[in-house]
This record gives structure tokens, sequence and C-alpha cells, in this order.
């Protein structure tokens, strides 16, 4: 019989997010705790995390890599580390202006890296929009920065637990904007991006997606709002024609319920705080964020920065535990696709 040769284990950018925050925490306490199938990269600066690991009362062996191809199978306690330096040295809890752009720095080299196949994946703890924003760039969040850094037409924010997917038509608008930003195509590249995804990265044959509406019980018949009959339900129709199972638009407030739930796959929400308080009161800690429609795997955890709970041993890792274990398995499936 022939040998068979093993898979090299796939190789995980872990960005730090944003330095004041529990970013740093989260990284040295997954990585402390638990092992990965996998060759771990952090994209940081070695200092950091030698001194929120120092606040922690942690013991990492942190060691560099000259290049990511360099790494080895991650092994509990060891932080392999592809160094990028912060212009300041970080107070825990502290956000400061200077450090933005070594922020930003690690987003762009994560990406660029994965776009170059050193990376299978990449995993991004949390950042902290608004202090990006004032280094003048408009950065509304990791899943526009990477739309834009691959070049994609179109990408969908979804965040799971094991019980619930959550997706979004829109992602980070003003709420003012979002009606104007329901229209035929951005429902429909949505939509179809999502059931596409189902299929190919979560192996559903037959994507079964409720849709919510837009306004208060979906428009009750356009008494309280008219998106739903002059574009979502003619959308869907033409969406159905295309294969699609799509069920809606029903109202968010009884779409949510076990009746509807424990029959379909995905929910598809048309903004942000439609879907999302839902999924994080049903698992805030144990979700991820995934972005599909992008040419690379991407995942993070489903919280903020929470600067104040930076260097305090309180911050919760399980959602980045869960974000990198997504990771790997959507990069582990990619290669076997791939062949
Ligand atoms: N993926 C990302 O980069 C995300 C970044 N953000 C950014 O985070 C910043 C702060 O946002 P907030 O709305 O305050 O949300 P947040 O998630 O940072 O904090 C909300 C509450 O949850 C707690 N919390 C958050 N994560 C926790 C963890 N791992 N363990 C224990 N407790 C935790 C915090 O202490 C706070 O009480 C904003 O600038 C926002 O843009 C928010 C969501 C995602
Ligand atoms: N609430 C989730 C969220 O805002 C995540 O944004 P992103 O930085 O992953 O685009």
């Amino acid at each position: 019989m022939a040998n068979k040769t093993a898979e090299p284990l796939p190789i995980i950018a872990i960005t730090s997010g944003e330095p004041a925050g529990i970013g740093p925490d989260i990284i040295l306490s997954a990585l402390n705790e638990q092992v990965f199938p996998a060759r771990l990269v952090v994209l940081a600066d070695p200092q950091l995390l030698i001194d929120r690991a120092n606040i922690l009362g942690l013991k990492p062996q942190i060691s560099c890599l000259a290049k990511p191809s360099d790494a080895m199978a991650h092994q509990a306690g060891v932080i392999q580390v592809v160094p990028i330096l912060q212009a300041k040295k970080t107070t825990a809890g502290v956000l400061d202006l200077a450090n933005a752009p070594y922020v930003l720095k690690t987003l762009k080299q994560a990406g660029e890296g994965c776009l170059r196949g050193d990376f299978d994946a990449i995993v991004t703890p949390p950042v902290h929009k608004g202090i990006l924003c004032e280094t003048g760039v408009h950065f509304s969040g990791h899943t526009e920065f990477f739309q834009a850094q691959c070049q994609s037409p179109h990408v969908v924010m979804m965040l799971a637990t094991e019980a619930m997917k959550v997706a979004l038509v829109t992602t980070h608008l003003p709420l003012k904007e979002i009606s104007a930003a329901i229209t035929e195509e951005s429902i429909s590249l949505v939509a179809k991006a999502l059931n596409k995804d189902l299929q190919e990265k979560f192996g559903i044959a037959q994507p079964k997606i409720l849709v919510c509406g837009l306004n208060p019980h979906a428009g009750e018949d356009g008494h309280l709002g008219r998106e739903e009959i002059d574009i979502i339900i003619p959308t869907l129709n033409k969406l159905r024609q295309q294969g699609l199972d799509l069920i809606g638009p029903l109202p968010a407030d009884t779409l949510f319920t076990p009746k509807y739930l424990n029959h379909a796959d995905c929910v598809l929400a048309m903004y942000h705080d439609q879907g999302l308080p839902v999924l994080k009161y049903s698992g805030f800690g144990n979700a991820v964020n995934i972005t599909l429609g992008l040419p690379i795997i991407r995942t993070s955890v489903d919280h903020g920065t929470a600067i104040d709970l930076a260097g305090s041993g309180k911050a919760n890792n399980g959602s980045l535990n869960v974000a990198i274990q997504h990771a790997i398995n959507m990069a582990n499936n990619a290669k076997k696709f791939s062949k």
C-alpha cells in the first residue's frame, strides 16, 4: 500500500487587534490554554504581548519568525510572531491614536499574506473602529477593509453559533442610510453569495434561508413602510425562480422564534442591529463572525475591544477559540476542494 503523506497544517494569521483592548489578552490566554491543529502566526508587536503577559501573570514563550512558513505546529504556551512594531508602548485600557497605523498595518500584512498564499486564513481580534477613523481613513469594519483589499464586488457578514446563523444585507451603515441600501441588487448579491457559501463552505445542499422584512410587521401591507412591497418581495420571488429556498419577508420580531428558526439554516437580516442582538443574546462569547464572498478565509470574534477589561484577566477567550477553530476547518476544507 502506498504511503500517504500527511497534509501540512494550515498557517493561520492572527492579528493583534486594538493593542489597548483585550485582543492581546485573549490571544495570550487562548494560545496558552489549548492546542490548535494549525501553525498559528500572530502579527503583532512582540513587546505588546510580553507586556500584557506580565500584567496577566502568564509566561508564554514568544518566538519571532522571519517568515510565516517557518511556523511550527502550535503548542500550548508558545506564541509565534511575525513582528510588526507599534509606534508607542501601549498602556492597557488607554487608546492611543499614535498606534492606529500599527493596527492598520497588521490587517494589511495579514490580507496581503493571505492573498499571496503565505497564510491559509486570517483571524481578527477586535479593533476600535473610532480610533482608526481618527487617522483620517474611513474604517467601518474588517469586513469592508478586506473587501476593498481583495477587490471583492460583494461580501456578506455572517455571525454563527452552534444554534443559529445570521447574515446581513447591509453591514456598518448609519440607520438613516439603510432604507436606500436595500435594493434588488444588494439583496440579490448577498442572498446568492450566502446561498453559495452555505452550500460550499458549510455543506448544506439546499440552504433554507429566513429573510427579515425591513419595517415593523414587515411593513403591515404597506401601512408601515413600502420597502417590502416595492423591493424585497419582488426580489425574493426572482431569487426563488433561480432556485434559492427563501422564506419571507417575515416580521423580524416573529422570525426569531423557534417555530421558524428550527426549520431553517440561516437568517438573512436587513441590517446590523436587526440580526446581531438576537445572535449575541443566544450565544455571546461563543459565536464566530465569518466574512463570506472574499477570495480569502477570514473569521473573527463576536465581541468588541472591551477596553474596560484590557489587562484585567477577565476577558473571555471563548469566541476567539471558536474563530480560530472555524478558520482551521475552513482552511482544511478549502484545501480538499482545491484538489
Ligand atoms: N470585530 C471587531 O473588530 C469588532 C470591533 N468592535 C469595536 O469594539 C469597540 C467597543 O464596542 P462595544 O460596543 O463597547 O462592545 P464590546 O464587545 O467591546 O463590549 C461590550 C461589553 O461586553 C464586554 N465584553 C466584550 N468582550 C468580552 C469578552 N471577550 N469577555 C468578557 N466580556 C467582554 C465588555 O466588557 C462590555 O461590557 C467599538 O469601537 C467597536 O467598533 C465591536 C464589535 C466587533
Ligand atoms: N458587530 C460585528 C461587527 O461589527 C464586526 O465587524 P468587522 O470588523 O468584522 O467588520
